[in-house]
């Protein structure tokens, strides 16, 4: 039988199988592009909705290697007093996605830490947000003026009026953030992440193992750095992040509870 070429090719890809020309057809069957000198040879046709398929399997691919997991992870932590600069997972770990911190109102971001001064994606960050202070922080004791004092002050439970924006450019650190069941989630960041905390969210900040953290700081206009240490629910900000995060989750089980 006669194999019939498309009469209504949309989209023609030159493609070889096996070091041979073929014809790929709508229909999914290969036939030898010998076949079709004289129309479309040595070519392939494909149809829109493979084309569609391919799309949605990048798709696909590209969330899978979400490249931010590979410097910002998360977890639920143990109820354990251990030294705070261990990881505390639970058993067995539970770890917790970056969309599970987007519905908390934490952002994440993975960047080029090594070329921060050329990185277009930052700058547009910066002037899409309007971060336009910035500073650069290290945490270690011969960096930090009252290194002490400040280890024991980020690592209270707090919260602050504005958010809290920090890009690790180098070393390691944990922010641990509540969750809408007042859980402790630990925020795991390395060299490359940047990550938002929302104004009024609970949280603290611990050094890991590693003892060092260098981290760009960003704000909007001037900087107000004011740790409110839990319980600062009257204020504003608090009040906010509540009904943004906390009370539009609670809505959300209610309506799954029915
Ligand atoms: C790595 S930045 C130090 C921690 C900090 O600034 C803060 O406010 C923690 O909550
Ligand atoms: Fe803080
Ligand atoms: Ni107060």
């Amino acid at each position: 039988m006669d194999p019939v070429p498309p009469t209504d090719p949309e989209v023609v890809v030159v493609r070889y199988t096996g070091g041979r020309e073929v014809v790929f057809f709508s229909s999914s069957v290969f036939l030898p592009a010998s076949d079709y000198k004289d129309s479309l040879n040595p070519i392939l046709v494909a149809s829109k909705e493979k084309i569609s398929i391919i799309i949605i399997i990048i798709i696909i691919i590209i969330i899978i290697m979400d490249g931010r997991k590979d410097v910002i992870e998360a977890w639920y932590m143990d109820d354990s007093d251990e030294d705070q600069r261990l990881p505390h997972h639970r058993e067995p770990k539970e770890f917790v996605s970056l969309d599970q911190l987007a519905e908390l109102g934490v952002l994440s971001w993975r960047l080029e830490a090594d070329d921060v001064d050329n990185d277009k994606e930052l700058k547009k960050i910066r002037k899409d947000r309007g971060y336009s202070y910035m500073d650069l922080i290290e945490v270690c004791p011969e960096k930090l003026p009252n290194y002490e004092d400040k280890i024991k002050s980020f690592f209270e439970e707090h919260l602050h009026t504005d958010e809290e924006i920090r890009y690790c450019l180098g070393g390691s650190g944990y922010f641990d953030v509540r969750d809408h069941s007042d859980r402790w989630i630990r925020v795991a960041v390395k060299k490359g992440g940047m990550i938002v905390l929302p104004a009024g969210i609970y949280h603290r900040f611990t050094l890991d193992t590693n003892n060092y953290i260098k981290a760009m700081r960003l704000f909007v206009g001037e900087p107000v750095w004011t740790p409110y240490n839990r319980p600062h629910d009257h204020l504003p900000a608090r009040k906010e992040y509540v009904e943004a995060f906390v009370n539009k989750e609670a809505g959300c089980h209610a309506v799954e509870a029915r």
